[in-house]
């Protein structure tokens, strides 16, 4: 053992250490100071367990083992440190007064390495214990020489199995590349090596490429001679071509892009080319052009293809001398749809739009569509307007038919404005300006038509841009009235209801009619707001008038399809209530019938949580949509309204007094109370008294009037005595 040095002193080399184990301290004394003596570090044990505890610690280089011990002998002491692999290697002299040949040969076996016989000559057992250190030094080197040798094999066949590791992972790489890879032979001016992906680019067998002149391929005849490659990639190391198109031997052609680098392999020069088919960027290149000229649902033009195409066609027409229309469609009634049956019904309608619209057109006839329901159409190549209308005519036949979505039935029109190079514009804008005019003139006059763009158009749709503005505040400006009409029993004449009618009042230009400003009110999504201002003053107005006791008569109120369904109309209506106080069976809702459209769940949910609340409805302009009339068994209604342009014609036209006739047989065979629209004869009236029509509404008894008239009526109503209908008209009208 080491022993420990005061500070200061080095340590010098490790001495040989030797394990005495003797039962006698008298021999342990004396064998101990020999040893030291002679430059030896001795660690001693009384017994054979004893040392074997000490070796637990302890390597010496040799064990002096007594035979003779009390308890564990020599002997057994030794058997045991040889099958102990920590101590088997520790050579071990016995020392033993017995002599004789079996306890020399017991002592081998049991795997000593020497016999020294007691009394000893200490000379004798110092030099066979140099001899058996010097022996045992030489074999651990052997054994240290062995197991370093060893191990650089070891490490060498790591270091191959390594490398053959990254060849593999490299060749790999090399053969499942999804590009093409080429290695070029820059001496030979060879093909040193391809890939897999690089033959197929080729379209040549691998094996047939490999080690080929390169002058021999015809990918470096495409891209320019052999030679010069090879120098400029020598010069500058690497080269680059974007793309590089070519034909194959099976006559296919294909671009790349191609990236040399140059690398040498020992005194070899090599360049390795990348070789990346460049179809599949094209083709996504190709798509994203295609989807930025292109409306996504409908794969028709977009605003930005059609603009292009209409310039190229304004310039041939400039050339050739003939005429450019421009068919700007809006499809009646599209965000109703969309509103009330879902976008996923809306889109399918749009795509059927546009196969029709396809259906119809010309080769040199541009569809697009420029976002929601407009669509348009450049037709090229016209010899006047008249070739547009009949266009415009074509159009409207073939959105005519039904539309059908699952259980749908959809029946669309559509208004047209067309404006004509070089007549309306000579720019893609301007003629999409003139369009837009002509198509909104068209929505005027009603829905379901087209309308050529003439100059006096413009001012009209300056006027209506010019109300659009004035119509944001007009609400909180006050500027908003209502108007009531009486609805009036033709048994008695007595006043039955007021439909309220919205007015307003423009600070410039006086009273505007509803039909003009709500249209814009819908166009700007204010309908919902307004509405709701209609319905509170019209619920406070009734309220009003019974605090001043004045007859009792239900106010009715006209709600859009847009307050229906996106305004939360059941609570709008309640609010109204609430805050006027007025008991909900004086309250009517006039729905129109374009809103029986849905018939699903959400229409008649909302109409039954109205009726709940204990409101009347009622169905306007009963027989002018186009709905099935299955849905008056459907829906919770009171009253229909028969459209005034029955009651027009009622008196002279046979067939509408006979509609009129089945209406009012219908109503009563539903429990259904009737009010006809629009009456303005005494005729009309007479008519509709033969036929038990118990209610009108009409010119013949008032128009709408102010608030200060309608108290007036109903005051008188309370005192006089009441007159038949036509006698009522002379005050009033
Ligand atoms: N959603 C809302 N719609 C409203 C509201 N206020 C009005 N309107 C709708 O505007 C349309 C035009 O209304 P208006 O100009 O007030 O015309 C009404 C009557 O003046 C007219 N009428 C009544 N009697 C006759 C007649 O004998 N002859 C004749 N030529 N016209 C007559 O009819 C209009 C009322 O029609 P209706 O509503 O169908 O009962 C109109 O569609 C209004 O509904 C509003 O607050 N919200």
């Amino acid at each position: 053992m080491t022993p420990l040095l005061p500070h200061g002193q080095d340590p010098s080399p490790a001495l040989p250490q030797i394990l005495v184990v003797d039962d006698t301290p008298a021999n342990l004394g004396l064998l101990v100071d020999h040893l030291e003596a002679r430059g030896y570090e001795v660690l001693v044990a009384l017994g054979g367990q004893e040392a074997l505890d000490r070796l637990r610690y302890a390597q010496p280089d040799l064990i002096l083992l007594d035979v003779m011990m009390p308890g564990m002998d020599g002997f057994e002491t030794c058997r045991r440190l040889r099958a102990d692999a920590q101590t088997r290697d520790i050579p071990v002299i016995f020392m033993t007064a017995l002599t004789d040949v079996d306890s020399k040969v017991s002592a081998f076996a049991a795997g000593g390495v020497d016999y020294v016989a007691k009394p000893f000559q200490i000379e004798e057992l110092i030099a066979r214990v140099r001899t058996h250190i010097a022996l045992r030094k030489a074999r651990v080197e052997l054994m240290a020489q062995k197991m370093s040798l060893q191990a650089e094999v070891e490490a060498r066949h790591l270091v191959e199995a390594s490398l053959r590791d990254s060849e593999l992972r490299h060749r790999r790489l090399f053969e499942t590349a999804g590009d093409g890879i080429l290695v070029i032979d820059c001496d030979a001016r060879t093909i040193h090596d391809l890939n897999a992906q690089c033959a197929h680019i080729l379209a040549m067998p691998l094996d047939e490429v490999r080690g080929r002149y390169l002058d021999d391929l015809p990918i470096f005849a495409a891209a320019g001679d052999a030679r010069t490659i090879v120098d400029t990639l020598r010069q500058s190391g690497e080269m680059k071509w974007s793309e590089w198109t070519w034909e194959r031997p099976d006559a296919t052609t294909v671009s790349v892009e191609v990236l040399c680098t140059t690398y040498r392999v020992g005194h070899r020069l090599l360049a390795q080319c990348t070789l990346r088919d460049v179809k599949a960027r094209k083709e996504a290149e190709a798509r994203i052009r295609y989807l930025a000229m292109h409306d996504a649902l409908t794969g028709l033009p977009n605003r930005t293809l059609l603009m292009d195409r209409l310039s190229h066609g304004i310039a041939r027409a400039r050339r050739d001398h003939t005429q450019v229309g421009l068919l700007l469609l809006d499809l009646d009634h599209f965000k109703h749809i969309n509103d009330s049956l879902g976008h996923f019904v809306g889109d399918a309608l749009l795509e059927e739009v546009s196969k029709r619209l396809r259906s119809v057109l010309r080769d040199s006839d541009t569809p697009a569509r420029l976002g929601g329901d407009e669509f348009v159409i450049a037709a090229e190549d016209l010899s006047g307007s008249a070739d547009a209308e009949s266009l415009a005519q074509r159009i409207q036949a073939a959105l005519e038919p039904d539309f059908h979505f699952g259980s749908h039935t959809l029946r669309i029109g559509t208004s047209i404005g067309i404006s004509m190079y070089p007549a309306d514009g000579d720019s893609p804008s301007a003629l999409l300006q003139a369009a837009d005019t002509a198509m909104y003139q068209a929505k005027k006059n009603g829905r379901g038509t087209y309308r050529l763009f003439t100059s006096d158009l413009t001012m009209a749709a300056e006027r209506w841009h010019t109300l659009s503005n004035d119509l944001y505040g007009a609400c909180e400006r006050g500027e908003f009235a209502l108007h009531y009409q009486p609805q009036v029993s033709v048994s008695d004449s007595s006043i039955t209801g007021l439909e309220a009618l919205l007015r307003w009042h423009h600070p410039t230009e006086g009273l505007i009619q509803p039909a003009l400003f709500i249209p814009l009110l819908e166009e700007h999504g204010r309908m919902v707001e307004v509405g709701r201002w209609v319905l509170r003053t019209a619920c406070l107005q009734n309220a009003a008038w019974q605090a001043q006791g004045l007859p009792k008569v239900r106010v009715a109120v006209n709600l859009s399809a847009q307050q229906f369904y996106r305004g939360d109309i059941v609570r709008a209506v309640r609010d109204a209530l609430d805050e006027s106080g007025l008991a909900p069976e004086w309250l009517e809702l006039e729905l129109t019938e374009s809103l029986t459209l849905d018939d699903t769940e959400v229409t008649v949910r909302v109409m039954e949580e109205l009726k709940a609340m204990g409101v009347k409805l009622s169905l306007d302009d009963f027989g002018t949509g186009w709905s099935s009339l299955g849905y008056l068994r459907r829906f919770p209604l009171d009253r229909i309204k028969i459209d005034r342009s029955f009651v027009r014609d009622i008196v002279n036209d046979h067939s509408t007094a006979a509609i009129v006739h089945s209406i009012l047989g219908l109503a009563r065979d539903l429990n259904l109370d009737c009010v006809a629209e629009g009456v303005e004869t005494a005729e009309q009236l007479e008519h509709l008294r033969r036929e038990n029509c118990a209610e009108i509404q009409g010119y013949l008894f008032s128009r709408p009037v102010e608030v200060a008239q309608i108290e007036d009526l109903l005051r008188q109503m309370q005192t006089a005595d009441v007159a038949t209908l036509p006698q009522k008209k002379s005050g009033t009208r």
